[in-house]
């Protein structure tokens, strides 16, 4: 039953997906992880690709960006496809100030700017959480690699505008303990609620808003995201 956006048969996709937002580092993570990957959609060149880790299936699609882009693809990965779990394997840039350039974010909640979960349920403020088992089967992996680059466990902002900035609302959210700001997670925790699945963010950060000293090149947000990979298949298979 192909969709308007996915080509895939049914059983196609593994029960749990990872979900990065640039179909090529949808490619080059199943290259890294799944010897045995292939390709099962690529309409619009966002490429999903499904194999196996220690013998335990696993899909990798991209999201493209935005919070319109990854509900499109959540709600037929959940609703067409009976996908349990989407990881979301992303960057996003550092707000909080204990938060450094290479450090993961493992998002607990996501606030936002955008009006796709407002029209959810109406008159209701909807809660972006995400699954607390993920969360917690993140966190058991990153406790159990010390030697691996910082995590942080918390809330973030996932934003409509990538360039426009309200006045002081990053400081602010950086004021309220808002670890990052990246463009899905919020919608992809709506699409989950609203699927009765279950939905993560694990989010390298790529730069930081308020010291842009250390920022990654476009190159290394493609390649450096390691740490928050082993996290997600973590997650994804736990
Ligand atoms: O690196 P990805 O996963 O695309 O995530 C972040 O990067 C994009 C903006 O450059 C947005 O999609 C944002 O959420
Ligand atoms: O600054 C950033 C970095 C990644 N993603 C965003 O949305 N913003």
């Amino acid at each position: 039953m192909p969709t308007p956006h996915i080509a895939a048969a049914p059983g196609d996709f593994a029960p749990a997906v990872l979900m990065p937002g640039d179909p090529r580092r949808a490619q080059r993570i199943a290259e890294l992880l799944m010897p045995d990957a292939r390709l099962v959609t690529d309409v619009r060149g966002m490429l999903g690709f499904t194999g196996t880790v220690d013998g335990k299936p696993l899909s990798v699609m991209g999201s493209g960006m935005g919070q319109p882009s990854a509900t499109i693809y959540a709600t037929e990965l959940f609703r067409e496809y009976g996908v349990e779990r989407i990881i979301r394997v992303g960057t996003a840039g550092g707000i909080a100030p204990g938060v450094r350039v290479g450090d993961v974010l493992v998002a607990l909640g996501a606030h936002t700017d955008s009006s796709m979960n407002q029209l959810r349920i109406p008159g209701v403020n909807f809660s972006a959480v995400a699954s607390y088992e993920l969360v917690a089967a993140a966190v058991r992996a990153a406790e159990a690699d010390e030697h691996g680059s910082p995590v942080h466990v918390g809330t973030i902002i996932s934003r409509d505008h990538f360039y426009l900035s309200v006045p002081d609302q990053t400081a602010r959210l950086g004021a309220y303990g808002v670890l990052g700001v990246e463009m899905e997670a919020a919608a992809l925790y709506g699409a989950a609620a609203e699927f009765g699945r279950q939905a993560l963010a694990v989010l390298t950060v790529s730069d930081h808003l308020l010291d842009s000293s250390q920022d990654m090149s476009a190159q290394d947000r493609e390649t450096r995201f390691q740490r928050a990979l082993a996290l997600a298949v973590a997650a994804a298979h736990c």
